[in-house]
């Protein structure tokens, strides 16, 4: 790991990398570099064993020029200032290279739910949703789960609100349980544009899905659905991993199997799962696998200047926020390994938010058919954009996504005159 990482480094310098193109003054872009407000927060909680714990949360809207800050929770032990600020900047670029009416926000508990009760969990919740209630809302905040949290964590955000306000506010969070007016198809959504954009870089390079090989390091929400729609797809997904490590099938894993085994022993990981033919391997060495497509679906600076050189794959499709280290996208470039960013591959699960929230505001329910569609319309687009604008600058696709991104953000901020 290279010990000097900083998230939020990084997303600055991809971001001055556009504006340059783009022709943009360092006064046009000098607004963007500092996150509108951040909120830290101390969130003490009475354990199972009769203990007090104090944890400690943060808030961050990087920008709400285009529309409220939107973003997830993050329940993760190392999350800290650097990596809530960078996650909030990745959101607001992603909400534009998608064209949706959201600046950018993200929030975390530093905390281990691995090692938490549900009680805990949800005492967590209730009181860190307590804490930022002054900053969130269906019209300036609206949070959704990410690493470590998920639609019950939502849920209980949502009544806490909505105790707080004393009536119910649907729209302070999106990826809640159906029941309380969560969009369906948003617990797939991410990991569904995540195969979308797959599937559209295949065909751009004319590769057949058919049996192109997959590696995907992480799974979870984002990860596992991933390998579900991919192994649905005739890809052959030859790795996966999670905290505890990585199982490498040469001819394919059994995904439907894998699935059927963690949603039956999430606390046990895939250190219990048995496959005739399969290895255990480090989530290092699947990183390192010699497979068409790399998946990394798990957390940030996976791949950095000390691993870069290694990774065999040819493609990248970043369905983790960050997992690649700015240093190591020129190393994966000379090698001629093509990435598509996060920003890009990732926003599908930002995209259904963003109609779960139009849902709970006009009080209307789509089927899951009409949010897969919509989905697709929003995401194929937005791919197609990205290439051509890539192409067109002989730049990456990472400098192609924020070449659109950073002028929708800009320009949004001109037209407001936020410069006074
Ligand atoms: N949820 C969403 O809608 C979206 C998520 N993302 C991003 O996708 C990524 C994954 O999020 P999500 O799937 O929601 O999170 P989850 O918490 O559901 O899953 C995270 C996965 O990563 C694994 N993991 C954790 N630490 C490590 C590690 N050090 N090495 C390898 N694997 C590890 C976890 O293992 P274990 O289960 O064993 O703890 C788990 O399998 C994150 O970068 C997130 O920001 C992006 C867009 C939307
Ligand atoms: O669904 C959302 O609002 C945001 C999801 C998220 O945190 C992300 O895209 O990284």
């Amino acid at each position: 790991m290279n010990h000097t990482y900083n998230p939020y480094d990084n997303v600055l310098k991809v971001v001055s990398e556009a504006a340059n193109i783009l022709g943009y003054t360092d006064s046009d872009i000098e607004a963007l570099k500092y996150p509108e407000r951040e909120l830290k927060v101390a969130i003490p909680v009475r354990m199972d064993d009769g203990s007090t714990k104090v944890f400690e949360g943060y808030r961050i809207q990087h920008s709400t020029s285009r529309g409220p800050a939107k973003g997830g929770i993050r329940f993760h032990p190392d999350v800290n200032l650097d990596e809530v600020k960078a996650l909030a900047a990745w959101m607001t670029f992603k909400c534009a290279v998608v064209n949706i009416p959201y600046g950018g926000g993200k929030g975390g508990v530093v905390c281990d739910p691995n090692k938490l009760t549900e009680d805990e969990i949800r005492a967590i919740t209730r009181r860190f949703t307590a804490a930022i209630a002054p900053l969130i809302g269906p019209e300036q905040d609206i949070p959704a789960p990410d690493v470590g949290t998920n639609a019950a964590v939502m849920g209980w955000m949502m009544d806490t609100y909505s105790m707080l306000k004393g009536h119910c506010v649907h729209g302070v969070v999106t990826g809640k349980p159906i029941e309380l007016g969560g969009a369906l198809g948003r617990s797939e959504a991410t990991g569904r544009g995540v195969m979308f954009t797959t599937k559209n870089v295949l065909k751009k390079l004319d590769i057949d899905p058919k049996n192109t090989t997959v590696a995907i390091q992480g799974m979870g929400n984002v990860g596992s659905i991933t390998a579900k729609l991919l192994h649905r797809e005739g890809m052959e997904v030859v790795a996966v991993s999670d905290v505890s490590g990585g199982i490498y099938k040469e001819s394919g894993l059994n995904i439907p199997d894998i699935l059927d085994y963690l949603s039956q022993n999430r606390k046990n990981l895939l250190t219990g799962y048995e496959e005739d033919g399969m290895t255990r391997i480090s989530n290092a060495e699947l990183l390192e696998l010699d497979v068409k497509v790399l998946i990394p679906a798990a957390l940030e600076n996976q791949i950095n200047d000390s691993n870069a050189e290694r990774v065999r794959a040819d493609i990248i499709v970043e369905a983790a926020n960050g997992p690649i280290a700015s240093e190591a996208d020129d190393i994966l470039a000379e090698k001629g390994i093509l990435v598509v960013p996060d920003i890009l591959a990732n926003a599908g699960g930002v995209v259904v938010s963003y109609f779960e929230w139009v849902q709970n505001i006009q009080s209307v329910s789509w089927t899951e058919e009409t949010v897969n569609e919509k989905l697709k319309n929003i995401m194929d687009p937005a791919f197609e954009a990205v290439w051509d604008i890539a192409h067109k600058n002989k730049g990456t696709l990472r400098t192609g996504a924020y070449l659109i991104a950073v002028k929708r953000v800009v320009e949004a901020k001109k037209a407001r005159a936020i410069w006074p």
